[in-house]
C-alpha cells in the first residue's frame, strides 16, 4: 500500500472513530459531561482541541465508574478530520500546512517534540489516533489511565509517546534518574514474547530519538546480555512478567525510582495467572504516588477492573472507544464462519487462503501446539509458532513471516494478542476459540490501522454453539458461507493461467505448434476444450472435485431430511433413514447435524451414494431427502452430541420452541412448505458458557 492510498484508509479509520462516543465521567457524581478542563494551558495548540459533547448514556455511566474516570476526548467530528503531510511528495507544502492547521489531531498539536515528529514522519504518522489523541495529555499531565480501544487503533503509541515526552520535557524530567547505572524509570509489561518485543522496538525507535535507551527482558534469552544492559542504565524495561521478575529477584534491576507502570494486554496478562508476578513487580516502587501506572487492551472483561482498581489510583482516567458498543471487534474485518469436520481442515484451508488472502500474509490460529504444528506440515510453505518452539526459532519464524519469506503462520493463542504485522490479509482460526476475547484478538491481526481484512472461523457444524454466543457476546455478526467450492477457485484460477499465457512470447508457438496441431487432428475434443485442458493443467489442477456444504468433504454431497414430524435427535434421524437403506449406507453419512427449525436433519453423504438416498426415499412414507444448495441455520449440537452418538435433545427442543420454533401449528403446507422453511433458516442460534483456557 502505497503512502497516499494509506492515508486516506487512515483517515477514514479517524473518522469512523470519531462518530463512536468517547465520554467523560467523574467518579464521584457519575454524570457524563463535556467538563474537563484542558491541563495544558500554556500549550496553545492543546488548547484548540475541543472536547466531543457525549449523550449520556446510563448504561456506559456504570462500566466507566467501575473503571475510573473517562478522559475527554481532543477529537472532532470525522467531517472536521484532515490528514495532512504523509504525501508530501505530492502536495505542497502549503498544502501540508492548510491540513495540518485543520486537523485537530495533527502530530503538532500535541506536545511532541521536533526529534519524536521527526521519527513519526519516518513512519508515515501526521496525525495522531483517536486513542492517542484522547490520551495524551492524560498522560502526560500525570493521571492513571485504563485505555481501551479495538485492535489495530494504536493503543501502543497512545502509550509510548506521552511517556516519552514526560520523561525528556514533562512532568517527569526533573525527577528522572539519570547517567550511568541509572535504574529504569519505565516498565511496560506484557503477556508473550513476541509482543514484548514488538513494543521494545518502538521504544527503541521512538526513545532513542530523545536519548532515551530501552531494554527487553524476556524468557527464553540468555541472562547475560540482559544484565549488562541493566548494569549500564536504561530508562525503559519492557518485559514479560517472569523474566522481569527473575531479574528482580537477583537484584540486576531497581525499580523503586519507577515514574511509569504499564500492563499492556492486561486483561491477558491476568487471565495467564501472571497476577502474583505482576503484583511483585509493581509493588517494587517506593512511593505509588509518584508513578503512573498505565492499563490498555482491546478486551477489558469486568474482572479485569477489580485488578485494575487495586493497581490504579482512584482518581485514574479511562478512556473507553468501545463503551457499552455491541461491536467489540475490529468493525475492518469482515467475519465469516465455514462448517468444516476436522478431518477436511487441511484440504480446506489452501483453498480458503486462495479465495481471501488477496496475496498477502495469512495467520492460522489452532487450538493444541501440536495441531499447529501438524497442520503448518501439511500446508505448503506454512510455519508453525508456538510455546513449545524454542524461543530463537520463534523469532527466526517471526520474522521470516514479517519479512514476507513465506505467508502463512500457523499458531497457537501465542500469536493472538497485539502483534502488529503489516499486509495480515486473512485469519484463519481452525475452530472457534472458546473465550470472546480470543476471538477479538485472533480476528484483530487483520483490518488495523484502517486497513480491512477476512476473518474466516472454521466450525464443527456440531459444536456451532460457539459461534452463536460469539456472535451474541462480541456483537460480530458472521456471514454464515459455504465452503469455496473447487470449481469456484479453478474458474478464477483460469482467468489468471489465461493471462500468464498471453503474456509468453510468440517465440515459443513454433517448437510446440506441430504437438498442438497433433493434439488437436487426433483429439474428439475442440480446440478450445484442449486449451481449457492446458489451463488447468497450467494451474496446478488435473480433476475437478466438488466439496459438500455440511462438513467441507471432497466428493460428498449435502442431503437434508425430513420425516413428517419434528426431529428430536440425530437418532431419530437414523432410524428414519435405516427404514429404507441398508445398515452399511447409513454408517456411511457423516456429520449428521440438525437444523435450527427442529424439523430436519442435514447430513453429508458420498457423491457415489446420493442415488442410492434419492431413490430410497421414494418408498419410505412421509419422508423426503432432497439435495442442499445452501446450508440452513443448525442447531447447537449439544443435545445432540449422543444420538447415533447417544440421543438427548429434548431439553434443546423445548428451548427453541420456548424460544419461538414452529411447533405450535403444525406443518402446514407440506411439501410446499419445505422448500420455504430451507429458506428461512438463518436466524438465531443458541448458545452455552464454557470457560478455561486454550493451550499456547
Ligand atoms: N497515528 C497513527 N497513524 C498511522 N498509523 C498508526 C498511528 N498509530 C499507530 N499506527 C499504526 O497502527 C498499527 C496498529 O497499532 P498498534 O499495534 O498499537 O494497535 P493496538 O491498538 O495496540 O492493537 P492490538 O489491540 O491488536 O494490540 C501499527 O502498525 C502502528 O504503527
Amino acid at each position: 500500500m502505497d503512502k497516499k492510498e494509506k492515508k486516506m484508509k487512515n483517515k477514514a479509520l479517524v473518522e469512523a472513530l470519531a462518530s463512536e462516543d468517547a465520554f467523560e465521567q467523574n467518579t464521584d457524581d457519575l454524570v457524563l459531561s463535556d467538563k474537563k478542563k484542558k491541563k495544558s494551558k500554556s500549550d496553545k495548540e492543546s488548547k484548540k482541541r475541543k472536547a466531543v459533547e457525549v449523550a449520556d448514556d446510563e448504561d456506559r455511566s456504570e462500566t466507566s465508574s467501575e473503571l475510573g474516570e473517562p478522559v475527554n476526548s481532543g477529537l472532532k467530528s470525522g467531517k472536521e478530520k484532515k490528514s495532512s503531510k504523509k504525501v508530501k511528495v505530492v502536495e505542497s507544502e502549503e498544502d501540508d500546512v492548510e491540513k495540518e492547521a485543520e486537523d485537530p489531531n495533527a502530530v503538532t498539536r500535541f506536545r511532541i517534540s521536533e526529534p519524536l515528529r521527526a521519527r513519526l514522519k519516518e513512519k508515515g504518522i501526521s496525525s495522531l489516533f483517536p486513542i492517542q489523541a484522547m490520551t495524551f495529555d492524560t498522560v502526560y499531565d500525570g493521571s492513571d489511565l485504563v485505555g481501551r480501544a479495538r485492535t489495530g487503533q494504536g493503543k501502543t503509541l497512545a502509550f509510548v509517546l506521552p511517556i516519552l515526552e514526560s520523561l525528556i520535557n514533562g512532568p517527569s524530567k526533573s525527577s528522572r534518574v539519570t547517567g550511568y547505572g541509572r535504574s529504569p524509570s519505565v516498565i511496560v509489561l506484557l503477556p508473550t514474547r513476541e509482543l514484548a518485543d514488538q513494543v521494545f522496538e518502538d521504544f527503541k525507535f521512538y526513545g532513542h530519538a530523545l536519548g532515551l535507551e530501552s531494554c527487553c527482558l524476556c524468557g527464553g534469552m540468555l541472562y547475560a546480555p540482559q544484565e549488562s544492559k541493566l548494569k549500564r542504565g536504561v530508562d525503559i524495561v519492557v518485559g514479560t512478567p517472569g523474566r522481569v521478575k527473575d531479574h528482580i529477584n537477583r537484584n540486576n534491576i531497581d525499580l523503586r525510582s519507577l515514574k511509569f507502570r504499564v500492563l499492556d494486554e492486561a486483561d491477558e496478562m491476568l487471565r495467564m495467572g501472571f497476577v502474583e508476578d505482576v503484583e511483585f513487580i509493581l509493588g517494587k516502587v517506593a512511593d505509588v504516588n509518584k508513578v503512573q501506572t498505565l492499563l490498555f487492551s482491546a478486551t477489558l472483561p469486568d474482572w479485569v477492573k477489580d485488578i485494575a482498581s487495586r493497581f490504579l489510583k482512584a482518581n485514574k482516567k479511562t478512556a473507553d472507544l468501545v463503551g457499552n458498543e455491541k461491536m467489540k471487534a475490529s468493525k475492518d474485518v469482515r467475519h465469516i464462519v465455514i462448517p468444516c469436520s476436522d478431518s477436511e481442515r487441511s484440504r480446506l484451508i489452501p483453498d480458503i487462503i486462495r479465495c481471501y488472502s488477496s496475496g498477502g500474509r495469512t495467520i492460522i490460529f489452532t487450538e493444541t501446539k501440536e495441531s499447529a504444528s501438524e497442520l503448518a506440515g501439511l500446508l505448503p510453505g506454512a510455519r508453525a509458532l508456538h510455546g513449545d518452539i524454542q524461543q530463537s526459532q520463534r523469532s527466526v519464524t517471526l520474522s521470516g513471516f514479517r519479512s514476507g519469506k513465506f505467508l502463512i503462520l500457523v499458531a497457537t493463542n501465542v500469536a493472538a494478542r497485539g502483534l502488529d504485522i503489516n499486509d495480515v490479509q486473512l485469519i484463519i482460526q481452525c475452530e472457534a476459540p472458546k473465550d470472546i476475547e480470543a476471538y477479538i484478538h485472533r480476528s484483530g491481526r487483520t483490518g488495523r490501522a484502517g486497513n480491512s481484512g477476512v476473518a474466516v472461523t472454521l466450525y464443527d457444524p456440531r459444536k456451532s454453539g460457539r459461534i452463536g454466543r460469539i456472535e451474541r457476546e462480541s456483537g460480530v455478526k458472521f456471514e454464515h458461507l459455504s465452503a469455496p467450492q473447487p470449481i469456484d477457485i479453478a474458474r478464477s484460477a483460469g482467468a489468471s493461467a489465461a493471462e500468464s499465457v498471453t503474456q509468453v512470447s510468440d517465440s515459443v508457438i513454433p517448437p510446440f505448434k506441430s504437438a498442438a496441431e497433433e493434439m488437436v487432428n487426433s483429439s474428439s475434443l475442440s480446440a478450445v476444450e484442449l486449451l481449457a485442458k492446458a489451463l488447468a493443467k497450467l494451474s496446478g489442477y488435473t480433476e475437478i472435485k466438488s466439496r459438500s456444504l455440511l462438513t467441507s468433504m471432497e466428493n460428498h454431497v449435502t442431503l437434508i431430511l425430513e420425516a413428517g414430524k419434528p426431529i428430536f435427535s440425530p437418532s431419530f434421524a437414523y432410524s428414519v433413514l435405516r427404514r429404507f437403506l441398508p445398515e452399511e449406507k447409513v454408517e456411511s453419512v457423516k456429520g449428521m447435524t440438525l437444523t435450527a427449525d427442529g424439523y430436519s436433519a442435514v447430513f453429508d453423504v458420498q457423491t457415489e451414494d446420493l442415488n442410492a438416498f434419492l431413490t430410497g426415499q421414494e418408498n419410505a412414507a412421509n419422508v423426503s431427502i432432497e439435495v442442499l444448495k445452501s446450508l440452513p441455520k443448525l442447531q447447537d449440537r449439544e443435545q445432540s452430541r449422543g444420538g447415533r452418538f447417544g440421543g438427548g435433545g429434548r431439553g434443546g427442543f423445548g428451548d427453541r420452541r420456548n424460544g419461538g420454533g414452529r411447533f405450535s401449528g403444525g406443518r402446514g403446507g407440506g411439501r410446499g412448505g419445505f422448500s420455504d422453511r430451507r429458506n428461512n433458516r438463518f436466524s438465531g442460534g443458541r448458545g452455552r458458557n464454557f470457560g478455561g483456557g486454550s493451550s499456547w
